[in-house]
């Protein structure tokens, strides 16, 4: 006897999120990067542990029955490079990334936007990003730093990638606070891009400071 014949898989979704189902995405994002972080940030009982381990994979069987989803490159290659951010303008280069998109789930969610010729964004690492004590891990900063500085390639329409990031940190990163990251073209040459930024408390003390070189690419290599 043979298998019955199992149904094709549907196919995968390479577009960004639909405009009518982005703010329900972002809304289960923020509440599962809730939980995320009041999961490290509080005692809990073992029961109730026990509850959330059930009720997550069953919601995740279901979510994984969904078709796939995958990373929506032709908007990478064509539109986001169409238009120049306005001022004061709230920037996502894709809802999905683990630093500026407010639809990942567990990501940082920074806020980024344009300010002049820089990029500012809000940030404020959660629970779950200490790595040393008290401190947000370094990692994760630089993981701002890296994304920051690639939306200053969006004020002049140069897709790049980082070749080389550095940071210093000047002072420890808090976590679960309210912080402010900063970045802008320092020179370019030739398909060079170097990039600096930093990241300041909200009275603005220097906590990091990052200089990057990211190195121009024809949009095809957006891939
Ligand atoms: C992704 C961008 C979209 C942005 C969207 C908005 C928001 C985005 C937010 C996301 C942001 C996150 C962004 C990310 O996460 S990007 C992801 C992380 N980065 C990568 O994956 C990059 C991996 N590396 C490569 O693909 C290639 O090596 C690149 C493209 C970098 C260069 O390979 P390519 O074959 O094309 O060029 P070349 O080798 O002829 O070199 C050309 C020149 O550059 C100099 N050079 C090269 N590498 C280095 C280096 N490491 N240090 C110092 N210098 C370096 C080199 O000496 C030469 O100089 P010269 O000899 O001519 O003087």
């Amino acid at each position: 006897m043979t298998n019955p014949p199992s149904e094709p898989p549907p196919p995968t979704v390479d577009e960004p999120i639909a405009a009518d189902t982005l703010p329900v995405r972002i809304a289960a994002a923020e509440a599962m990067r809730r939980l995320n972080h009041a999961m490290v940030a509080h005692e809990t009982d073992p029961e109730l542990l026990q509850r959330i381990a059930r009720e997550a994979n069953a919601t995740a069987a279901i979510v994984e029955a969904g078709a796939r989803r995958q990373r929506p490159i032709r908007q990478m290659k064509t539109q986001l490079w169409q238009t120049t951010p306005e001022e004061g303008q709230r920037l996502a280069h894709f809802e999905e990334c683990m630093v500026s998109g407010r639809a990942n789930p567990m990501g940082i969610a920074m806020q980024p936007r344009r300010q002049g010729d820089r990029i500012v964004a809000d940030v404020n690492f959660g629970a779950a990003f200490e790595g040393a004590p008290k401190r947000a891990h370094g990692g994760a900063v630089a993981a701002v730093m890296d994304d920051i500085m690639g939306y200053v390639l969006l004020l002049t329409a140069t897709p790049a990638f980082t070749g080389r990031l550095s940071i210093s940190y000047r002072a420890p990163t808090p976590v679960q606070t309210d912080l402010v990251a900063s970045a802008w073209m320092d020179r370019r040459d030739g398909r060079k891009v170097f990039l600096v930024g930093d990241l300041r408390t909200a009275e603005g003390d220097l906590i990091a400071e990052a200089d990057a070189l990211f190195v121009a690419i024809p949009r095809e290599r957006l891939t």
